[in-house]
């Protein structure tokens, strides 16, 4: 059985983070493993609480999985501290780590903010390196790009820009572009648009993290990096298209949709 490991933030409701990428994970038939950067008290209408983790205690938990069940591939999503994203980078080294998925996650999609200034340094000077992908959303590509984002032309402009100040592939997700579903991808300086149907649900949460978790997994897998998007791709549109609809906020997707449970 292939293996991955997410790095991420634990999300009580379920829809974001550790959970949502384990459930992902486990729906590839990949064999999932966290290390928690931190734990959020936070349901579908907001984060009320953030407790992170030490540094320390993180890099126990890495050492724990890389010695014994070293991952196929790592995703990388919530790290909301400098230091925490030092450890990270060492252990990523130390260990060797292949087929690193990187989401930068900023702001939650309920409008808070789920890292410090910081460590968006310390992202791009210690871990965007490592990555074989990053997956930030528009307002995210706007921050690392540092141009603003208007219209297709700026997205590919705000990936190339990434790309080359990092030697890694990005994938510009759309969520918050005008259809909403057209994702970019600039690798070995070229582009490639995922375009998919928009779809009219307002459950969101956690869309990003699934995405994320599902390339890693389908790298984990031994697909190649332009497949491994597309069939994430694809995965998040499945898992969107089947309508949950739980709690009062922006809810969760069903990660199961491809299981038929009655
Ligand atoms: N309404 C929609 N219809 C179809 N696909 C969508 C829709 N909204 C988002 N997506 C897809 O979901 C994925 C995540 O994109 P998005 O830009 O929302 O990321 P994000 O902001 O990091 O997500 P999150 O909601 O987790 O913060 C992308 O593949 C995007 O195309
Ligand atoms: C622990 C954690 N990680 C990531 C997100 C971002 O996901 P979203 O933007 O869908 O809220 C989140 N809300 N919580």
């Amino acid at each position: 059985m292939k293996t991955a490991l997410t790095i991420a933030g634990s999300d009580s409701c379920g829809g974001a983070g550790i959970q949502a990428d384990i459930k992902t994970m486990t729906l590839h038939g990949v064999y999932a493993m966290s290390a928690i950067t931190a734990l959020t008290a936070q349901n579908t209408t907001g984060v009320i609480g953030i407790s992170e983790v030490s540094p320390e205690f993180l890099g126990q938990q890495l050492d724990c999985v890389f010695k014994d069940i070293p991952p196929d591939a790592v995703k990388i999503g919530m790290v909301s501290s400098g230091g925490l994203i030092e450890m990270i980078a060492d252990k990523l080294k130390e260990y060797n780590a292949k087929n690193i998925v990187v989401d930068p996650v900023m702001v939650a999609s309920s409008g808070a903010k789920l890292i410090s200034e910081d460590a968006i340094s310390a992202l791009k000077e210690k871990l965007f390196p490592l990555a074989l992908i990053l997956t930030p959303n528009i307002p995210e590509a706007e921050v690392l790009s540092g141009i603003k984002i208007k219209s297709d032309e700026d997205m590919i402009e705000a990936a190339r820009i990434i790309s080359d100040n990092y030697h890694c592939a990005v994938l510009c997700k759309g969520g918050h572009h005008k259809n909403k579903a057209n994702d970019l991808l600039y690798v070995n300086g070229a582009y490639r648009w995922f375009k998919g149907q928009p779809i009219n649900n307002p459950n969101t949460h956690g869309t990003g993290c699934t995405l994320s978790s599902a390339i890693a997994s389908n790298l984990a897998k031994g697909y190649d990096l332009i497949s491994s998007v597309g069939r994430a791709k694809d995965y998040v549109t499945g898992a969107l298209a089947a309508m949950l609809d739980l709690g009062q906020g922006s809810g969760p997707l069903n990660h199961a949709f491809c299981i038929h449970s009655e």
